[in-house]
């Protein structure tokens, strides 16, 4: 469960008072997501999102994520929109965490996704790289490649209690993608960065919004399409399914096409974003205290992948057809 602040009543009355949404008459956290603090508000008026930002969320970034939605909605794109308060100011702060107010998103997110649901994802990821041009703020991506040694250093020595030769693995994998990166160059925007199954809604088969804009950034567009390859079209059993990759690179090459570098750099890009997550649920295993109330990530979920990708020998083994 990801409530890691609890908000006291008399707290929440306070913080509305600076907004004119009504009254409050039901409030609850959420026991989805890993990163924030997330509760459900509804008012007289409507329903909303309370976000109290914790561990990995800094405070000077806030303005790009809230600004973000805020052009990405004016741009057309389903997303949540921050609520404003009586002053303008869209962010606040409540027991002693930054904090913001967004609108709630109808709509569940699917669990299995199919091949329809991958190619509504391919559109629709395009269409969020298409959005996000003319947005004024950047921000580099903190876990890209440049972030990966710092993450290998706070793990260095723990990763062979949770399987063996993963230690030398995870710095083999960095000796090998640092220069492969490198030497990239390819098209940049902004990125969603995390956008899995659970931060993408449908309604029926239709894709209805996107959520959790938290780890966008400034990177690589097809670096973004490969994160999305890795968490929407592997199988449980580890098998990777080049009908649903397939079907999320056509629907995303239709709504922007990829050039051919970006097409040839997919292997590396998802090998990279495989040990990314990797990495990051990696330390979170090993640095979660025990009771804590949240949902831990196997790790060793995106080691499986990241050898599907070592193996791979082109573009082909994802399901793109030229
Ligand atoms: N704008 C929204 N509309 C509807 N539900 C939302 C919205 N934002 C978050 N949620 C719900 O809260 C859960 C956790 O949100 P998320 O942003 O993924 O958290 P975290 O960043 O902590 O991982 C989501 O799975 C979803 O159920
Ligand atoms: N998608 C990441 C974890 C981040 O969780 P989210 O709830 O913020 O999407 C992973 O699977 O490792």
């Amino acid at each position: 469960m990801a409530v890691y602040t609890e908000v006291p009543d008399e707290d929440l009355a306070a913080f509305l008072k600076a907004y004119d949404i009504g009254e409050a008459v039901a409030f609850k956290g959420i026991a989805e997501g890993v990163e924030n603090s997330n509760y459900l508000l509804v008012t007289t008026q409507a329903r909303f999102i309370l976000t109290l930002y914790e561990k990995r969320v800094e405070r000077s970034d806030l303005p790009f994520f809230l600004g973000l939605l805020e052009h990405l909605s004016a741009k057309g794109l389903n997303c949540p929109q921050p609520v404003k308060a009586r002053d303008g100011a869209v962010l606040g702060e409540l027991c002693g965490r930054p904090a913001a107010l967004v609108t709630f998103l109808d709509g569940v997110s699917v669990r299995r996704p199919t091949a329809a649901h991958c190619a509504e994802l391919g559109r629709a990821l395009a269409e969020l790289h298409e959005a996000g041009r003319g947005f004024g703020l950047t921000r580099p991506n903190a876990l890209s490649v440049a972030g990966w040694r710092a993450l290998e250093r706070s793990a260095r020595g723990r990763g062979d209690a949770v399987a063996g030769g993963l230690d030398a693995l995870i710095a083999q994998e960095l000796d090998a993608l640092e220069p492969a990166f490198a030497a990239l160059d390819l098209p940049t925007g902004v990125i969603h960065a995390d956008l899995f199954p659970n931060n993408v809604f449908f309604l029926g088969d239709r894709l209805s919004g996107l959520i959790d804009f938290y780890f966008a950034c400034d990177d690589v567009f097809a670096y973004d399409v490969a994160i999305c390859l890795n968490a929407w079209c592997f199988e449980p059993n580890g098998e990777f399914n080049v009908t649903k990759g397939g079907a999320l690179l056509a629907a995303y090459h239709a709504a922007r096409p990829l050039s051919e570098a970006e097409i040839a750099a997919l292997p590396i890009l998802a090998r990279g974003a495989a040990l990314r997550f990797m990495l990051t649920r990696l330390v979170d295993w090993l640095d979660t205290p025990p009771g804590a109330l949240v949902k831990k990530l196997d790790p060793l979920e995106y080691l499986k992948k990241l050898k599907f990708h070592q193996r791979a020998r082109g573009v082909a083994d994802y399901g793109w057809r030229p």
